[in-house]
């Protein structure tokens, strides 16, 4: 039964600590969830329109249900193709920025997931989080998208509803969540390997390998420094590119590959170790591990000198740097250590920002996918939904 009023929900973004693009080719990441997260805001429309206003990137558009009607049967026929959505929507051929990837993966979802019942609907898409820059914008969009169009449709429960136990979803319900959003990031990065969308859906801090998510249940409180080199990349492109080298350069490339894996390994048993009594020593330990792999990512391709500004100028204020994500610009991941300075974070922080780059200071873990009372959202996005 579709639910008849507005409905919100948000997905965190998060942070790879180890095993960016190795995940891709069956290899282990770790990742947490962020705390800067997506929202949607989702409603019945009055006039047989389906409208979708994506304020971060500056999009907005609508359609007539019936003309998205009349898309059905051919969709219906080849899922996957995704001429058919681009010929509708008048996107042009290489269909790699940004605004044809966000409205591609609208489409797809609104077709499939409500499929003959296509419902009059007015959607905005609001975020903390910086779009193509490493912190599974993409996942957390597709996340949102999921969870709000198969709660409004009635596939799955609204959390909200009066006579609801618990106001989240069950593990079945979050598992359809993330097998839609899987979906929506293959239209947006081709071949991903599912490790954002999870985060996105379970949040907290995971393993993940060949689909396999296996949830870290005690983690040590990590800080680190998130900093936007605000290079503009493209998971799409990048995932492309490792992909061709590991083809023209498979014993070279291949064991990279296994080495990031081992280091993911190394750092879920140092986090283990940690959180039964934490030393410098594991801090130390840590530290190596993020210096490693930032060499083993550029090797395969996806470093840029702004990310290797970063590592710099941590570095010289004894701080250990690497790329999250999927690299090429975007963001870099600092570990910050208990015993580090309140000065020397300020100082380093004040250089990047000096060098054009936006810092935050936080904290790993965040929740899952979650629905909201108007009442209960942030501040920030119950202001910028009032002016949507
Ligand atoms: N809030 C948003 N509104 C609209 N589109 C979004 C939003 N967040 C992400 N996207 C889509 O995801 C793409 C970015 O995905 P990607 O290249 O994987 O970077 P990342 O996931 O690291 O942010 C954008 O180009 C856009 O198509
Ligand atoms: C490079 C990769 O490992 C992570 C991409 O993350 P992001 O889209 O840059 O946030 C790709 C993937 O796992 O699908
Ligand atoms: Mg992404």
């Amino acid at each position: 039964m579709t639910i008849d009023r507005e409905l919100f929900v948000s997905a965190p973004g998060k942070v790879i600590l180890h095993g960016e693009h190795a995940v891709v080719h069956g290899k282990m990441a770790l990742a947490v969830g962020l705390n800067l997260r997506t929202f949607i805001r989702i409603r019945p429309c009055k006039d047989d329109t389906v409208l979708i206003n994506l304020p971060n990137i500056g999009t907005k558009l609508s359609w007539d249900v019936s003309q998205l009607q009349s898309l059905l049967p051919s969709f219906q026929d080849d899922p996957q193709n995704m001429e058919i959505l681009k010929n509708f929507a008048g996107l042009t051929d290489g269909c790699k920025d940004t605004e044809s990837l966000a409205v591609l993966a609208f489409l797809y979802l609104y077709l499939s997931i409500f499929g003959r019942d296509l419902p009059s609907v007015d959607v905005v898409v609001w975020s903390q989080l910086p779009t193509g820059a490493g912190l599974g914008s993409s996942a957390a969009y597709c996340v949102c998208l999921a969870a709000a169009m198969l709660t409004y449709c009635g596939r799955i429960a609204d959390p909200m509803r009066e006579e609801a136990k618990t106001s989240r979803w069950s593990q079945t319900e979050l598992d359809l969540i993330n097998q839609w959003a899987f979906q929506g990031e293959k239209v947006i990065h081709g071949n991903p390997s599912g490790v954002d969308n999870a985060v996105g859906t379970w949040g907290g801090a995971l393993q993940y390998q060949s689909g396999r998510i296996t949830p870290i249940e005690r983690v040590p409180m990590l800080h680190i420094l998130l900093t936007n080199t605000k290079v503009p990349r493209s998971t799409k492109v990048l995932v492309a590119g490792v992909k061709e080298k590991l083809l023209k350069f498979p014993d070279i490339i291949e064991p990279v590959l296994s080495s990031i894996h081992a280091i993911s390994q190394e750092c879920q048993r140092v986090l283990k170790e940690m959180t039964a009594g934490l030393s410098m020593d594991h801090y130390s330990v840590l530290e190596e591990l993020i210096d490693i792999n930032q060499h083993h990512l550029n090797v395969i391709g996806v470093g840029h000198p702004s990310l290797n500004t970063i590592c710099r100028v941590t570095a010289e204020r004894g701080l250990h740097s690497k790329l999250t994500g999927a690299g090429g610009g975007g963001c870099a991941v600092t570990l910050l250590r208990p015993d580090t300075d309140h000065t020397v974070v300020e100082a380093v922080k004040q250089e990047l920002t000096d060098c054009g780059f936006q810092c935050w200071e936080t904290s790993i873990g965040a929740l899952g996918v979650s629905v909201h009372l108007p009442s209960s959202l942030t501040e920030d996005a119950r202001e910028a939904f009032s002016n949507l």
